[in-house]
């Protein structure tokens, strides 16, 4: 086994442009230069009492708010020198750029399934010619049957129309675009698109595999985890340090997903070390990063109440056979401290009672974004957990989640980090 990981040598050079900085992450912490967050916009409106479970929300948002909220969250970063990319403009860009990316936006999100072979055609024909921005509009907002723009023939010859109530979808909304951690991730010099699990967020990833796809700003970047054989979501993967990967298993990601990834990872010399750490599945626990993300280099938050159960298979590559090794299941921090080849893991120690800690576990205080080693972004209402971080040494610039927080996503959830210095 091979401890050298080689990144292919991508330089986020552009037709338009170019980037000041290498596209890429080896690491959580390295200083950000560059992340996609997706402004919440009209898909959060689509939020009722009746849908809001089946699409992944625990409240009904007061959007406006929510908006206010995130445009704060993006002027921290721009003030900390994080260039901001909005999902909404690059997708439109990418639309206006690419007839292909227009066709494959629109395949994706008009199924024949749902509407029937005539209704879907109709409709297709119509976002075929509307204008980038409004169909970047549906196609995260998505359209009810009341919306749907019917020529006569659709009118009268389509049953699915006749059946349908006004208000139901004829394409489902994304309101969990906000999370754009979850649908791409970038690894050495490559992105890989995800493979997410719930129906309510599969169509998210053709959104970002066209911007990746199809956008000139990121011309020539390749992928990663090209085959996407299983779910495996964002939020579950950790980028420990360079070459070592944690995968959290659980409500999201599945084994054969955890084990899919690091083969491709280890095929594509990405990392030498994947750690498979099983968590609960349970909605508060959704992805490995509601419960444990990095602060520092060497250091972690996490949830107090699982530290001491949390544990870890590591999968290696034996570069001479070409096969994986998978270890058996130990502490979590043991296993990585090894892998990241130091002596150990800080978990900073937040010391809070059961109680507080599950209330403040559930409100995203593990769920910090780190801009730099030891300076990080954080909700302001986990308020212990943000005194802990600071007494340990850890700079925490707060935000206000309070409308942001009820899709239950942090601050590393509603980013993705497009480039970060490597450690
Ligand atoms: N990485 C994350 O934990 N993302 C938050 C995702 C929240 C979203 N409502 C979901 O259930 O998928």
């Amino acid at each position: 086994m091979t401890r050298e990981v080689q990144p292919d040598a991508t330089v986020g050079e552009s037709a338009d442009g170019g980037w000041d900085y290498e596209l890429g992450a080896d690491s959580e912490v390295g200083t950000l230069r560059a992340v996609m967050l997706h402004r919440p916009g009209d898909e959060l409106r689509r939020l009722t009492p009746r849908n809001s479970d089946q699409l992944l929300f625990d409240g009904i948002p007061w959007v406006d708010r929510a908006q206010e909220e995130h445009d704060a969250f993006a002027q921290v970063l721009r003030d900390r020198g994080v260039d901001v990319y909005l999902l909404d403009d690059l997708l439109t860009e990418t639309i206006a750029h690419s007839g292909a990316a227009r066709i494959q936006g629109i395949a994706a999100a008009v199924s024949p399934r749902r509407l029937g072979a005539h209704l879907a055609e109709d409709l297709a024909k119509h976002l075929r010619g509307l204008p980038p921005a409004e169909l970047a509009h549906v196609l995260t907002a998505g359209m009810t049957f009341d919306e749907l723009p019917l020529t006569p023939s659709a009118q009268r010859s389509s049953l699915v129309r006749r059946m349908h109530h006004g208000p139901e979808f004829a394409i489902e909304p994304l309101p969990n675009l906000l999370f754009t951690r979850d649908s791409s991730f970038w690894i050495g010099s490559r992105f890989a698109i995800t493979s997410l699990a719930l129906p309510a967020r599969a169509r998210e990833t053709s959104l970002t595999d066209l911007i990746y796809a199809h956008h000139p700003r990121f011309t020539g970047v390749r992928r990663a985890y090209e085959s996407q054989v299983a779910p495996v979501e964002g939020g579950d993967v950790l980028l420990l340090a360079p070459g070592v990967v944690a995968v959290g298993v659980g409500e999201r990601t599945t084994p054969a997903g955890a084990e899919a990834l690091a083969r491709s990872l280890f095929d594509d010399h990405l990392a030498h070390t994947v750690l498979a750490v099983p968590i609960e599945q349970r909605r508060a626990f959704m992805h490995l990063d509601t419960v444990c993300t990095m602060v520092d280099t060497d250091a972690v938050v996490m949830y107090p109440n699982i530290r001491e159960h949390m544990t870890a298979f590591t999968l290696t590559h034996d570069v001479d056979t070409d096969t994986v090794e998978v270890s058996d299941e130990r502490p979590f921090v043991e296993a990585a401290a090894e892998a990241m080849g130091i002596e150990k893991l800080r978990v900073i120690d937040t010391g809070l009672d059961p109680v507080t800690a599950e209330r403040e576990q559930w409100d995203d205080g593990n769920n910090t974004l780190a801009l730099a080693p030891g300076v990080v972004v954080s909700y302001n209402r986990t308020v212990e957990t943000n005194r802990r971080l600071r007494d340990s040494g850890i700079e925490v610039i707060e935000i206000e989640g309070r409308e942001l927080g009820s899709g239950r996503g942090g601050p590393r959830c509603m980013s993705c980090p497009l480039a970060r210095d490597l450690l």
